[in-house]
């Protein structure tokens, strides 16, 4: 588990603000990796490391998992067990439901005696509000990471609509910040909408934003640096199909790697001009 402090350390250390996205899909994975006992945890295992000095998060997202039953649980169990205890481990699962429920996703995700799982952040949809999300706050020390403006093209059917709290999403992220601090709370906002960085950072200037969509959904790095970098960087940057899928064959952990390094390098050089490091 990472505080906002040692997140921060992790940066810098590894001059990286990489997030690996775990979206593991058993129809995509090497065909030889295919006979083996636990396909998809043995993916994960080869790519976690192939790319764990290069990263400074790792996200599952629980869909990829969950489509497989008993079996993709397993996989996702024996996956957050193998993370490095020095990445800040993210389960995607978007979230959020009343809260008796909540908490009971809390436990599934967060409470390893319950579940066999510890993840230290989950994503959640804040659309129920205040009462759907309190739930993951009450684990001492895990994230709660909302969804703000997100990287579908759909996010203008709700997202941008005018409320008397500027758009939606603004609404979302100045309401959110009452309920914690930025030592408990990120923000996800599509690196596809990096020309609203700008704006966000007024009422979210010390928030970590988890930027998905650069790679496969096209968003720019360099964009989202520009707008959306602060002072101690407040970005995780993910990208998943386009480092796990680099390649299929049996290259696929050097492929994955040397797609990772990449973006480290970028993001180094990002953190130097930005005068983080
Ligand atoms: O919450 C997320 O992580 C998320 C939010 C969003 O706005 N857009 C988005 O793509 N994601 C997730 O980020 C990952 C992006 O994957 P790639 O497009 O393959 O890099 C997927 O797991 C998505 O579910």
């Amino acid at each position: 588990m990472l505080s906002h402090q040692q997140l921060i350390s992790q940066i810098k250390q590894k001059k990286s603000f990489l997030c690996v996205g775990l979206d593991t899909d058993i129809n995509k994975i090497p065909a030889f990796l295919r006979d083996h006992e636990d396909p998809i945890f043995e993916f994960n295992k080869r790519i976690i490391d192939a790319t764990a000095d290069l990263c400074v998060a790792y996200k599952p997202n629980s869909a990829f998992y969950e489509a497989y039953g008993i079996k993709g649980l397993q996989s996702l169990i024996n996956t957050c067990n193998y993370l490095p205890k020095d990445t800040l481990n993210i389960i995607d699962a978007k979230r959020g439901d009343i809260g008796n429920t909540s908490d009971k996703y809390a436990r599934t995700f967060f409470d390893k005696a319950s579940s066999g799982m510890d993840f230290d952040a989950i994503t959640v949809t804040p659309y129920m509000g205040n009462d759907s999300v309190t739930p993951y706050l009450a684990y001492e020390g895990k994230w709660v990471i909302i969804l703000a403006l997100t990287s579908s093209v759909g996010s203008k059917d709700f997202q941008y609509l005018d409320t008397n709290d500027g758009h939606l999403y603004e609404a979302v992220i100045k309401k959110a910040n009452t309920w914690a601090g930025a030592d408990r709370l990120m923000f996800v906002v599509g690196a596809t909408k990096s020309t609203e960085f700008t704006n966000i950072r007024q009422y979210a200037p010390d928030n970590f934003l988890l930027v998905p969509g650069v790679g496969a959904q096209g968003g720019s790095l360099e964009e989202v640096c520009k707008y959306g970098m602060n002072k101690d960087c407040g970005l995780l940057v993910n990208a998943s199909r386009s480092i796990i899928y680099a390649s299929n064959g049996e290259d696929f952990a050097e492929a994955a790697r040397a797609e990772a390094l990449k973006l480290q390098q970028q993001m180094a050089e990002e953190l130097e001009k930005a005068g983080v490091i």
